[in-house]
C-alpha cells in the first residue's frame, strides 16, 4: 500500500500540490487526470523522488519513503519505474541496450562503465521485449522505432527494474490513437500482473476506459477520486473547468480518443 499523506510542493511561491492525501492499495490501476499545471506530473515526481516533498509525508508498506536517503533510496527508485511522455531513450543505442539499462542502477560501477551486460541480463530483456511484443525490433537503434514502439521499450526497460509500481507521466500524450492504445493495453496488462500502475492522463475517455480508479486534480489538489461510473459532468467540470470541458472531452484536441482492446474487469467507456 502506497500512502500519500497531506503531501505539498512548492516552487517559490507556487503550491504545485496542495495538501494530497491518497492511499493506494498493491496492484492498482489508477488514473491521474486534470489541466496543465494541475499538479500530476510533480504528484509523481515526489512518489519516484525525483522532486521532495515541501511538507506531509509518502509511506509504501510502512517505510516512509519521502524520508529515505542513499541506498534505501535508490532501492525504492528501483521499486517505482517511470516513463515519460518523450520515452527517454538512447536514440543511438540498439533496443535491447536501452532496455538493460534498466539494470544498471544497483550493478557493479565497472560494469556499467564497460558496459557489460550478463546473459541473464540480455535474456530478461529480450523476455521483456517480447513481452512488449517488440523482440524483433531488439537489434535496431531506438530511433528508428514509431513512438509506440518507443514507448512499449521505455516500458520494457522499466520492466528490467522489477518495480511494484510504473508511474506513466502523459505516457500517450505524443502519440496517434492506434499507437496509444497499444501502449495503454501494455500497461493494463503489465497491471494485470499484479504490478500498481499510476498513470498521468490528460483526458478522461482513457481515463475512463483503462482505469479502475481516478483521480481528479484542479489547482493541486485532489477534487475528485472515484471509479469511472462516478465521473459525472458536473465531476468533470470541477476538475476541467467550464471552458476546459471542451478539451477534456474532444476527439479533436486529443490522441486518446480510444478503447481497450479487452478490458480486464467491467469499467465504463464513452468512446465510440
Ligand atoms: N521545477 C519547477 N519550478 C517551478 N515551477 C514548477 C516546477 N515544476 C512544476 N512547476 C509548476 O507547478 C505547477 C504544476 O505543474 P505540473 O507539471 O505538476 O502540472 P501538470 O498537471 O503535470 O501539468 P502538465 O499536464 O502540463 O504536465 C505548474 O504551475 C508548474 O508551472
Amino acid at each position: 500500500m502506497l500512502r500519500i499523506m497531506n503531501v505539498s510542493r512548492r516552487f517559490g511561491d507556487k503550491l504545485a500540490v496542495n495538501g494530497v492525501s491518497l492511499d493506494i492499495p498493491q496492484g492498482q490501476m489508477v488514473g491521474i487526470i486534470g489541466r496543465s499545471g494541475a499538479g500530476k506530473s510533480t504528484l509523481l515526481r515526489m512518489i519516484n523522488r525525483l522532486a521532495d516533498v515541501s511538507s506531509g509525508h509518502m509511506e509504501c508498506d510502512g517505510v516512509r519513503t519521502s524520508e529515505l536517503r542513499g541506498q534505501a533510496l535508490r532501492s525504492w527508485q528501483r521499486d517505482c519505474a517511470m516513463i515519460f511522455q518523450q520515452f527517454n531513450l538512447v536514440p543511438r543505442l540498439d533496443v535491447i541496450t536501452n532496455v538493460m539499462l534498466g539494470r544498471l542502477n544497483g550493478r557493479n560501477p565497472l560494469l556499467n562503465l564497460l558496459g557489460l551486460f550478463s546473459g541473464d541480463e540480455q535474456l530478461a530483456a529480450l523476455k521483456a521485449l517480447e513481452r512488449l511484443d517488440i523482440a524483433p525490433t531488439a537489434m535496431q537503434w531506438a530511433q528508428t522505432l514509431s513512438g509506440g514502439q518507443q514507448q512499449r521499450v521505455a516500458i520494457a526497460r522499466a520492466l528490467m527494474q522489477n518495480p511494484k509500481m510504473i508511474l506513466a507521466d502523459e505516457p500517450i500524450a505524443s502519440l496517434d490513437p492506434r499507437n496509444a492504445q497499444i501502449v495503454m493495453d501494455s500497461l493494463r496488462d503489465i497491471n494485470a500482473d499484479g504490478i500498481t500502475v499510476i498513470t498521468n492522463l490528460h483526458t478522461l475517455d482513457t481515463a475512463r476506459a483503462y482505469c479502475e480508479r481516478i483521480v481528479g486534480m484542479a489547482a493541486g489538489k485532489v477534487v475528485f477520486d472515484g471509479t469511472p461510473d462516478e465521473l459525472t459532468t458536473d465531476v468533470a467540470r470541477t476538475i476541467y473547468g467550464a471552458d476546459g470541458l471542451k478539451e477534456a472531452f474532444s476527439e479533436a484536441l486529443t490522441s486518446t480518443s480510444i478503447s481497450p482492446l479487452s478490458i480486464k474487469s467491467p469499467v465504463a467507456s464513452t468512446a465510440p
